[in-house]
């Protein structure tokens, strides 16, 4: 991005194709990412607030400024079925932007979750709520609303470039971030490498070693890699 426009709401953007969101919902973040050609993740410190959740759909993005929550509200109205809201920050900033207000407003949107670089309240609630949310604190404090942002530009959210539309996949294993043009293309690469990860879980089930599987032996041996057969004894004390 050559510069980031602040004090914008785009109200028309475009979305990734529906049908290849819900292919992508599916597959697990690690698979996704590695479809990817290992490209897309956030940050590892965005951590599930609570222990079920898990989310996908298309990005409503914003971009905060620190201890403001007010683009939230404003994002809010942008928010279609399907959509996931994801906040990024002007700078660092770990206080309680989000709680169970904001999550009961976005949810009926049609809101499917949030990803925010920055802190979360009320988990409890949300967790009750099942609510997935995807933050990098929990943090009661709160925050003011006295600063304008932007809702759907182009932000970076925890390292990852996520542009209003694309799809974010967040589960257990973190957040990944797939281009909007990029999804049905992705959601075929994750199911092939799905269906080769089940043929190698059931040679690992029935006891086959990656050793051989992988044809590791060859490799390993001319790096020098040696098996001892005996156990080394001790050196008999001379008399
Ligand atoms: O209202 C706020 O500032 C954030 C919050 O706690 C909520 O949404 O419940
Ligand atoms: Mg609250």
């Amino acid at each position: 991005m050559e510069h980031t426009e602040i004090g914008v709401v785009h109200t028309s953007i475009t979305r990734a194709d529906p049908e290849a969101v819900a292919a992508l919902s599916a597959f697990g973040v690690a698979t996704i990412h590695e479809a990817m050609g290992r490209t897309g993740l956030m940050r590892p410190y965005l951590r599930p607030v609570h222990p079920k959740a898990r989310l996908c759909g298309t990005a409503v993005t914003v971009l905060l400024q620190p201890g403001d929550n007010w683009m939230l509200h404003v994002a809010a109205e942008q928010i279609r079925d399907g959509d996931v809201v994801v906040a990024a920050c002007t700078t660092e900033s770990e206080d309680g932007f989000f709680g169970d207000l904001l999550a009961t407003s976005f949810r009926a949107r049609g809101c499917t979750g949030l990803v925010i670089d920055g802190g979360v309240r009320d988990v409890a609630d949300l967790e009750q709520m099942d609510f997935p949310v995807f933050a990098r604190a929990v943090n009661a404090k709160g925050t003011v609303k006295a600063t304008l942002g932007s809702v759907n530009v182009p932000v970076v959210c925890a390292n990852a470039l996520v542009r209003p539309g694309d799809v974010v996949v967040a589960d257990a294993d973190g957040v990944v971030v797939v281009p909007r043009e990029r999804a049905a293309e992705v959601a075929e690469a994750s199911a092939r490498r799905e269906a080769a990860e089940e043929g190698k879980r059931a040679r690992f089930r029935a006891g086959e070693l990656g050793l051989d599987m992988y044809g590791m032996r060859g490799p390993l041996t001319e790096l020098g890699l040696r098996y001892e057969t005996r156990h080394e004894t001790r050196h008999e004390t001379r008399g």
